[in-house]
């Protein structure tokens, strides 16, 4: 597909200055109301202006578990792609490529041709965003391998690949990490040499002028701080802890226990202005985070890579209840080797992960009270196992029965083998990428109002996430076509542009298909400026 060279909306509804791109948007809601057997429905709509910067600015990304077989890969295939490294194998030549990346590798429906055929371009050249070849990398591992030995103890580069890319990645040292042998499995103990000592404070003091350094030396306008570290257990979420950023603060000052060692690198990011993102399954992002996130206007987001196994459950289900099959029996089976799963052996791991991997259902079935009552679920069981051998190639074997039409039953049988790793590294990309794009947009009723961020708890990376974080009592949406489309959609409101329905009635409706062939559909003017004069306000 060949690179779009520039993306201009021609609408009075949209407006081009030097630094900004303005879109009055209609957004549109329909209120339900529900009173005994009645259902009234009103739609209704608010004009919003929303604002995008389109300068990008040098941007860092600091791993946390930089060493791990996450963090490699994904220094390896940004190096690999940035110096277009290529690499022989026993199936030839082989080029880097960004495949698994919404942002690189997937596109977007513009809208149609004067032909009526759909229009896509990627989703990276709809509005300015940073290049994965432009991202600094740093980060902390408790492993004090550099990334060249992560790479070759991780197994999962091609060799012929590992050896062009080892003298770069030998330069990479993770810098020292906080280490609490009592959230992270036992048998991660001969890891863990590669540490910050003192107490928790000075943990926290020690990870903020980490990211000081690396701001400063790199002269960096946005950090993006991520763990891909191990999972953790739960921590045991305290009033008067965890509950607000001040008694979290008075906690850590006090070097209290409970406080776990991505909650210290979270908030140390956040006080550094930085974005803080969870890839692993545990509630590392407690009230206490969300509200010193809210304070320093920064995003939060999590939780847990949504990279195979899941992904496809929350395509499959959400097939089958909208289908008016009812899932009935899930059973989500895997084994792996990498050091993932030797951590996830240990039983309060495992019970992390196991959350996220199973409440991954419940928005799809709540959605459908025809097919289930209320609190009713299917049967749902989530198997890991650890078998060393098999490294990072992870096989997931799952089953899913429904109940079909009079009370038949259709049973689907997955099996699914992939190096864990090549799927998460690129959905690590991806929220990196926008994350720092939804950090430049910003929203306002119009030019008598204050611009707005979006809320910190940035629920429009739920595509990319288990377990998607949202706003303290918003909705969380599971089913992976919902979450594509709110992304995509929120990215064309950015450009004006309405939400895509796939109606096609050019092609359904006689007149307007005739209107399309005679091209009189697309003769007249752009839709009549709803409310131009914000844009124009908006360029003030
Ligand atoms: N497909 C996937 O690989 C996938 C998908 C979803 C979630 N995840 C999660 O991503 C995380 C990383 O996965 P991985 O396969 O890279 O695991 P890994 O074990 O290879 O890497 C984790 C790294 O974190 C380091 N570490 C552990 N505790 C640390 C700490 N407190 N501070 C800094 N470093 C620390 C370890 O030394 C290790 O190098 C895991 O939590 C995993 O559950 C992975
Ligand atoms: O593939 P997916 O379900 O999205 O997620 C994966 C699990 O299946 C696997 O068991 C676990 O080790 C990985 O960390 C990851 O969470």
């Amino acid at each position: 597909m060949n690179k779009v060279s520039s993306l201009q909306v021609i609408s009075p509804n949209v407006k081009y200055t030097e630094d900004h791109i303005y879109a009055d948007y209609e957004y549109e809601e329909t209120l339900v109301t529900k009173k005994d057997n009645a259902i009234t429905v009103k739609p209704y709509q608010t004009s919003l202006c929303i604002r995008t910067a389109r300068k990008v600015g040098r941007v860092g990304v600091m791993l946390v578990g930089w060493g791990g077989n996450n963090g490699s890969t994904f220094t390896a295939a940004v190096l690999a792609n940035k110096h277009q490294i290529s690499w022989n194998t026993k199936n030839g030549k082989m080029e880097p490529n960004w495949y698994g990346s919404i942002t690189q590798a997937s596109t977007v429906r513009l809208g149609i041709d004067e032909k009526g055929n759909d229009f896509y371009v990627g989703m990276s050249e709809l509005l300015p965003m940073v290049h994965p070849d432009d991202l600094v990398i740093d980060g902390w591992d408790i492993s004090p391998l550099n990334l060249a030995e992560s790479m070759v103890r991780a197994k999962v580069i091609d060799y012929d690949l590992q050896q062009k890319l080892k003298k770069e990645m030998a330069t990479m040292k993770p810098r020292p990490a906080i280490y609490d042998p009592d959230f992270i499995a036992a048998n991660q103990a001969d890891r863990a040499t590669n540490l910050i000592r003192g107490t928790r404070y000075e943990q926290y003091l020690q990870v903020r002028a980490d990211i000081k350094d690396f701001r400063d030396k790199n002269k960096l306008d946005r950090i993006i701080v991520l763990w891909t570290a191990n999972t953790e257990r739960f921590c045991d979420v305290r009033p008067g802890i965890h509950d607000t950023a001040e008694n979290l603060e008075r906690a850590l000052r006090n070097n209290e226990s409970e406080i776990s060692p991505s909650t210290i690198f979270a908030l140390a990011a956040i006080d550094e202005g930085c974005y803080y993102i969870n890839g692993s399954p545990q509630n590392t992002i407690v009230d206490g985070v969300v509200e010193r996130a809210e304070k320093m206007g920064v995003f939060v987001a999590g939780d847990d890579f949504k990279s195979g196994q899941t992904k496809l459950k929350s395509v499959l289900v959400d097939f089958l209840v909208s289908a008016g099959l009812k899932p009935v029996s899930i059973v989500s089976y895997n084994h792996l080797g990498n050091n993932d799963g030797k951590n996830l052996s240990a039983p309060k791991q495992f019970r992390s992960k196991e959350i996220t991997k199973s409440n991954v259902v419940d928005d799809m079935v709540e959605s459908n009270p025809i097919l289930y009552k209320p609190g009713e679920k299917p049967d749902h069981v989530v198997v890991i196992k650890y078998v060393p051998y098999v490294g990072d190639s992870k096989r997931a074997m799952d089953e899913y029965t429904s109940e079909i039409l009079l009370h038949g039953t259709n049973t689907l049988a997955v099996h699914n083998t992939c190096e864990d790793s090549l799927l998460a590294a690129p959905l690590m990309l991806d929220l990196v990428v926008l994350a720092e794009l939804l950090g430049r947009v910003h929203v306002r009723r119009d030019h008598t109002h204050e611009w707005s961020g979006l809320h910190a708890v940035l629920s429009a990376l739920s595509y990319l996430v288990k377990a998607p974080l949202a706003a303290r009592g918003a909705p969380v949406v599971n089913a992976l076509f919902k979450q594509r489309a709110a992304l995509d959609n929120l990215l064309r409101a950015c450009l004006a542009l309405r939400p895509a329905t796939h109606m096609q009635l050019e092609h359904k409706v006689p007149f307007l298909r005739s209107d399309l062939q005679s091209g009189a559909m697309f003769a007249g003017d752009a839709p009549p400026a709803k409310r131009q004069r914000h844009a124009q306000n908006g360029a003030q």
